[in-house]
């Protein structure tokens, strides 16, 4: 659907030489969501706007439905470009005209009869739940109705891509869910391609099937929601992830226990945790829970426990290891006080 092939965008100011996407890969199938994080400046805006050509890269392919959109002629790509729908932080409507007349300025701009479009239109207000806003003027909106209208401004071409410039991020967390869910349904019922970048990991905890991480230009992890946050194997991808799942225990607390310290994720089953104990037992190994939860992500369980192991350091050493084999990741944040001293 979405195929990105190292991608590289260079801007040139009088003075210098900015890489804002540097040798970019990656690929989404259709039907997903896929999610891109990072700080300002990593290039998470100019990623994906080289995604519709609106930024073109500097080298690289991007194909959109088998499409090389970087060998199109203006005419084709202003075509390919209809198939791409796109939405903003600030919405950028026309305040002169009304709800309605926003979603048919896109139409009658993409050429639709214009006897055709008023039909249209209804069907696009419904399907973002703004039917009884169609008179109103975007000043008389608050910010999540704004970005329904983005949204079905964005749709009024029947696109198979939508891409989301931090979109909720002017939203405060009320609103930011029911966009969110607004774009999930999107993406469930007419098997809508969505590409969204955000800064904010707990959007792509929410909604994301893949993501990935930007740093300086570059994409430094990708993978399926779910594994990346159950291994992410970057700092900064653990430093997003703590932003949504935090099990952070303070000094003072963790001094108080003398045991090995370890933090233990298991995947896919909650019934897993069983397996713990068990092992714990088989070993002679006594675990203590510091902290922990279930979090579901995508829907699916993932267990992230803190555990103090008490017992000798031999014996901790094969339970984690046994553990590790049965489908979990241990890892050891302090190695046990008194088994070494
Ligand atoms: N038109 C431009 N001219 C020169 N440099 C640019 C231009 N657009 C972006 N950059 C630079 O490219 C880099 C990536 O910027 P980009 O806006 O893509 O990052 P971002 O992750 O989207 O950040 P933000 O969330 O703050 O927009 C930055 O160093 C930025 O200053």
């Amino acid at each position: 659907m979405i195929e990105a092939s190292e991608l590289t965008k260079v801007y040139k100011t009088k003075k210098k030489r900015v890489i804002g996407v540097d040798n970019v890969s990656f690929k989404v199938g259709k039907g997903e969501i896929f999610g891109i994080v990072g700080y300002s400046g990593a290039g998470k805006s100019s990623l994906l706007r080289c995604i519709n050509l609106l930024e073109r890269p500097t080298s690289g392919t991007i194909r959109v439905d088998g499409l090389d959109l970087t060998k199109l002629g203006t005419r084709e790509l202003r075509q390919a470009r209809l198939k791409i729908g796109m939405i903003f932080q600030h919405f950028y409507l026309i305040n002169q005209k009304t709800v309605f007349g926003n979603i048919a300025f896109a139409l009658k701009a993409a050429g639709v009869r214009a006897d055709l479009i008023p039909a249209r239109v209804e069907e696009l207000l419904e399907l973002v739940g703004l039917s009884n806003k169609r008179n109103a003027y975007p000043a008389q909106l608050s910010g999540g109705q704004k970005q329904r209208v983005g949204i079905a401004r964005a749709l009024a071409n029947k696109p198979s891509v939508l891409l989301c410039d931090e979109a909720t991020s002017a939203l405060d967390p009320t609103t930011t869910k029911s966009i969110l869910a607004l774009l999930k349904k999107l993406n469930e019922e007419l098997g809508l391609t969505i590409v969204l970048i955000t800064h904010e990991m707990a959007v792509v905890k929410e909604i994301c099937h893949k993501m990935a991480i930007m740093q300086d230009g570059k994409m430094i992890e990708q993978g399926d929601v779910y594994d990346v946050f159950a291994a992410p194997k970057a700092p900064l991808t653990q430093e997003f992830i703590g932003d949504v799942v935090s099990f952070h225990i303070p000094e003072h607390t963790l001094s108080q226990f003398s045991g090995t310290i370890a933090k233990v994720i298991f995947k896919g089953s909650v019934a897993q945790q069983g397996i713990i104990s068990d092992t714990l037992q088989q070993f002679s190994v006594k675990g203590n829970f510091l902290h922990g939860a279930i979090e579901y992500i995508g829907g699916r369980p993932l267990g992230i426990f803190i555990m103090e192991l008490k017992g000798e350091p031999t014996a901790i050493q094969e339970a984690i290891a046994y553990i590790k084999q049965r489908s979990a990741e241990v890892e050891v944040i302090r190695d046990g006080l008194r088994a070494f001293s």
